[in-house]
C-alpha cells in the first residue's frame, strides 16, 4: 500500500543514512522528495537517481541547517520545484563524542547550532510554508533515546535530542489549530557515519548489541516505517508525541 501518494517530502541531511533511507522510503510510499545536504554532492546527486528511478520527483539542494539563511532557501527552491511541502523531516544532525571536562567550546557550540539551532529555523520556514497552503502537514523530528538517557561523552549532544523532542511538543501546541502535526522519533543505535568511530571499538559495539533485545543494532531502514506512518493520514490524530525505535533498549534495564 502506498501511504504517501500525492505528497511532498522535505528531509534535511538526506545525503547519507538514515535521511537517505527515510527519504527513499517515503518515494517508495509515492511522494516527491526535496533533500537538503551539507557537502556530499555524490551521495545527494546518487540519493535523487535512485527516487527518479522509482518516478517520482526529486530535488538535491545545498546548506547548512546551522546557517539560519538555508531554511529559508530550502523551502523555497522546494516549493519552486515540487510546489508544496506536506511533510518536513528534520534528520540532520552531528555526534562528535567527545569528553565533558575538556569539552572544546566549539564542539559544543557546533554540536547545538546544527541540532538545535538549525532545527528551529527549519521546522519554523517549514510550519510557515504549511500555514500558508493551508491544509495541515506533519513534521517529524529524528531525536534519539539520547533524549531520555546520558551518555558519557555525549553531553554536548543528548540535550539537543532532548531540545528537539521538546520542539516538537511546543510546536505541536503552536501549529494544531492550522492542522500540522509534530512529533519526534527516538533511534536507538543505528549504525551510519556517526557512530562509525566509536562502534569501532568492538567491546563498545557488543556491549551495546547485548542492551537490544531484538538482538541486533539497527539499520537505516528500521526508522522508514515509523516516519512514513508519521508522516501519513493513518497518524492523522498523532501529535505531540514520540516513538522509540531502538530494538527495545530502552526498556532493558536487567
Ligand atoms: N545513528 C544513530 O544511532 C542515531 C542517529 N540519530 C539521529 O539521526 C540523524 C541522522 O543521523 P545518522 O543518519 O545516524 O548519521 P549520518 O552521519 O549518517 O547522517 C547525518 C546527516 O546529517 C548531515 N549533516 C550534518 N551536519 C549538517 C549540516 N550542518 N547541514 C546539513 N546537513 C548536515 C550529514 O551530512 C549527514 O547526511 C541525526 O540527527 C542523529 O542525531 C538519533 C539516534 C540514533
Ligand atoms: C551517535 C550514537 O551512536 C547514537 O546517536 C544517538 O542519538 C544515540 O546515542 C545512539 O547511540
Amino acid at each position: 500500500m502506498m501511504l504517501l501518494e500525492g505528497k511532498t517530502v522535505l528531509v534535511t541531511g538526506a545525503s547519507a543514512g538514515i535521511g537517505r533511507a527515510v527519504a527513499i522510503g517515503c518515494a517508495r510510499h509515492g511522494a516527491d522528495i526535496a533533500l537538503n545536504f551539507a557537502r556530499d554532492v555524490a551521495g545527494a546527486e546518487s540519493a535523487v537517481a535512485e527516487i527518479e528511478a522509482l518516478g517520482r520527483k526529486a530535488v538535491a539542494i545545498q546548506g547548512d541547517v546551522a546557517d539560519p539563511e538555508t531554511a529559508r532557501d530550502f523551502i523555497d527552491k522546494a516549493v519552486a520545484v515540487l510546489g508544496r511541502v506536506d511533510v518536513f523531516v528534520n534528520n540532520a544532525g552531528i555526534c562528535p563524542f567527545h569528553a565533558f571536562l575538556d569539552m572544546p567550546v566549539e564542539t559544543f557550540e557546533r554540536t547545538m547550532r546544527v541540532n538545535l539551532h538549525g532545527a528551529y529555523y527549519m521546522v519554523q520556514a517549514a510550519a510557515n510554508q504549511m500555514v500558508k497552503q493551508g491544509d495541515g502537514g506533519s513534521i517529524i523530528a529524528m531525536s534519539s533515546i539520547s533524549a531520555l538517557v546520558g551518555g558519557e561523552y555525549q553531553t554536548h549532544y543528548t540535550p539537543t535530542k532532548a531540545g528537539l523532542h521538546s520542539l516538537m511538543q511546543s510546536v505541536a501546541i503552536a501549529l494544531g489549530k492550522h492542522g500540522i502535526r509534530c512529533n519526534s522519533l527516538f533511534p536507538g543505535t543505528i549504525l551510519t557515519d556517526i557512530n562509525k568511530d566509536d562502534l569501532a571499538d568492538e567491546a563498545k559495539r557488543s556491549y551495546m548489541e547485548k542492551r537490544i533485545p531484538l538482538g541486533r543494532l539497527g539499520k537505516p531502514d528500521d526508522l522508514v516505517g515509523p516516519t512514513v506512518f508519521l508522516a501519513s493520514d493513518l497518524a492523522q490524530y498523532v501529535t505531540g508525541a514520540s516513538l522509540l525505535v531502538d530494538g527495545g533498549m530502552y526498556v532493558n534495564l536487567q
